[in-house]
């Protein structure tokens, strides 16, 4: 063993092998399963193993500084999407973390709530006692929020309401002491439309535009990852062992009650057994979840079959309904913008250094913000971005349902689908689905947060270290491309608006100086991403009869000692990004599993 000092002790896979029974074995050490651990582990006597497929990271610049952000070694390298039929036969990047604290040391920092109607529609689906009450404590048990220097606050638009805020939980939250000049136009140009602030971005209403919390320490501006945050501990807990490089490979069952599992070390050179006397628990992710229920034997009997591997359930559900949000950026070149603006620090090498010497000094600088993002969100409902909002309903409406998930869905699955789709229209106009982000310099995100489309995770071989087939099913609902467009348009208005069309803005990609709505549809289609990593909701929290996968208590249906805790299990995607809601939903589904084992 080594690494002691840290909550955890870095275990290497002889010794599980001498030690070979914990009370919990989670597997995959990100968000949720670092969440998970950190929570048990709190008890003495409570033995728990994290196996993580991925390293542990070694503080780079990349991944602990905001400005400097450049994670690509703790990425799942390569991993595509199969090609996207509705996106002319594309494949796409899968990005997803790989490492100790998972997609919290790769992602962007942003630290966002979603509306609280999204968590009341997902209890509403099956998620019962997730609703937006039921939640806010766990958000608040997560984070450590720390104010904002007033007069900082003030010259900046900033505001917040301290009620919603966590003042002692692990994730360090912040909002960034520094800001681009460009800023002020971007905000003034949103609120001359009628665009009107939002108090504070995580209170449970998350309309409007505001300015982003970041899961950032205040005092250092680092990175909070669930690595810093859930194993960076100072008091070693004996009894909380994480095996690294090493992939879980299939859950073990005795008739249907997990009893342990298999792992295998990612260059292959390793192979175990290890038994969970208590439960086996699920994380690694929304892509990996699915993949490693179904070489398990969870998921849908038939095309198990396919593989030889023998059904443990018949859990049609697992795997099905992934979604993400779709992202089209939008470039421009200014004939005057400000300096500095989002691209100087990648362009200007003086004034780069110059703000490093800031940052290394603990003033505030252009490195305190995540690299080429801003600082400045608007999320809005359908009705706000557009005056065509019947006719896009229309469209979702006119849409067969049982042809969007492939022809012959199974029954359970979609009854699921159509649920979803009828709350998502119920509540289109009153919940954000779409958002737009501006870094103040050369380009804006688009984002597309409430998709109708669903994708799907499916094991292509028997194998943990093969891939699975990852399809997006990006825009295979069109109605999807409509709600794009909307957004896309709406963020001309809004770039020709006064304040910012002072700054000289001219379009380059993906539609410059083309009108006709169809031909931008065509542009928008050939630049989109159908991903921004936050891939979700393919092993759901809704009832067995509608697809779902696992109970309100996080219970795999139709096994006994398995649960899952990760993104997997929204039902829908959660708006924003979805890093709070998982630390928050982790948070609950530890305390579900002490209850559950009487350790509380
Ligand atoms: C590049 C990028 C940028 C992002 N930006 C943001 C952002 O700014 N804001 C936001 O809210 N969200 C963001 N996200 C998304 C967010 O990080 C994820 O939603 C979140 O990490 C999901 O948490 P999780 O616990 O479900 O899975 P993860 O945190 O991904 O953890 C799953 C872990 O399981 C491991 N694993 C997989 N398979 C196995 C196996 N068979 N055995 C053992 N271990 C396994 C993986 O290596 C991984 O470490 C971003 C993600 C990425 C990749």
């Amino acid at each position: 063993t080594s690494e002691l000092g840290r909550y955890a002790t870095i275990i290497e896979a002889r010794d599980v092998k001498n030690n070979n029974s914990y009370d919990f074995v989670i597997a995959g050490g990100g968000i949720a399963g670092l969440t998970v651990a950190d929570r048990l582990t709190e008890n003495p006597r409570v033995k728990v193993l994290v196996i993580e497929y991925g390293p542990l990271d070694q503080r780079e610049d990349g991944v602990m500084v905001p400005g400097a952000y450049f994670p690509v070694p703790y990425l799942w390298l390569p991993l595509m999407s199969t090609p996207q039929a509705a996106l002319n036969g594309t494949s796409y990047s899968v990005p997803c973390g790989r490492a100790v604290g998972g997609g919290s040391v790769v992602n962007a920092m942003f630290f966002h709530r979603s509306d609280a109607s999204f968590y009341d529609t997902c209890d509403a689906l099956g998620a019962r006692g997730w609703s937006w009450t039921s939640m806010l404590p766990y958000f608040k048990k997560s984070e450590t929020f720390s104010r904002p220097d007033q007069n900082y606050a003030a010259e900046h638009n900033i505001t917040w309401d301290d009620t919603v805020h966590g003042f002692d939980g692990p994730v360090q939250a912040s909002y960034a002491p520094y800001d681009y000049p460009g800023s002020v136009n971007f905000y003034n140009g949103a609120v001359s439309m009628g665009i009107k602030p939002a108090e504070d971005p995580n209170n449970g209403n998350a309309q409007g535009i505001f300015r982003l919390q970041r899961s950032i320490d205040a005092k250092t501006q680092t990175r909070s990852s669930a690595r810093v945050n859930r194993y960076d501990g100072d008091i070693a807990r004996p009894n909380y062992h994480i095996l690294t490089n090493t992939a879980v490979a299939r859950v073990l069952f005795q008739g249907s009650t997990a009893i342990g599992v298999d792992f295998v070390g990612v260059a292959g050179s390793i192979n175990g057994t290890v038994k969970a006397d208590k439960e086996v628990i699920v994380a690694a992710g929304a892509v990996h979840t699915p993949q490693l229920l179904q070489l398990s034997g969870v998921g849908d009997t038939a095309y198990l079959k396919k593989f030889g591997i023998k059904s443990v359930v018949d859990l049609p559900g697992v795997g099905q309904n992934l979604q993400d949000h779709l992202v089209l950026k939008v470039n421009y070149n200014y004939t005057s913008n400000h300096f500095p603006n989002g691209g100087s620090l990648q362009s200007n090498a003086t004034y780069a250094a110059e703000q490093r010497a800031l940052y290394n000094t603990g003033t505030p600088s252009a490195y305190d913000l995540t690299a080429t993002t801003g600082n400045l969100m608007i999320q809005l409902p359908l009705s706000n971005w557009t005056d065509d909002g019947f006719l896009i309903t229309e469209t979702a409406k006119a849409q067969s349902p049982a042809t969007l998930l492939g022809g012959n869905p199974d029954p359970r699955v979609l009854r699921g689908f159509k649920k979803q789709r009828k709350a998502i229209l119920e509540n289109i106009n009153t919940a954000v689905v779409g958002g737009v982000s501006w870094n103040t310099g050369p380009e804006t995100s688009i984002y597309m947060t409430r998709p109708f489309s669903r994708g799907s995770i499916k094991i292509n071989s028997t194998s943990i270290l093969n891939a699975p087939l990852i399809d997006y099913g990006a825009l295979t609902d069109s109605t999807d491309l409509e709600i794009l467009h909307a957004v896309y348009m709406k963020n001309h208005e809004l770039m020709s608006t006064p304040d910012v069309s002072v700054l000289g803005p001219i379009e380059t990609a993906p539609a410059p100086g083309i009108n006709s709505a169809k031909a931008i549809k065509d542009a928008i289609k050939k630049a989109l991403a159908p991903s921004n990593a936050h891939q979700c909701c393919t092993a759901a929290m809704m009832s067995r009869e509608d697809g779902g996968v696992v109970d309100p208590q996080n219970r795999v249906y139709g096994t006994k000692r398995l649960s899952v805790v990760d993104a997997s299990i929204w039902p829908l995607v959660v708006g924003g990004g979805p890093q709070a809601s998982v630390y928050a939903g982790a948070e609950k589904a530890a305390d579900l599993i002490q209850r559950r084992h009487g350790l509380v």
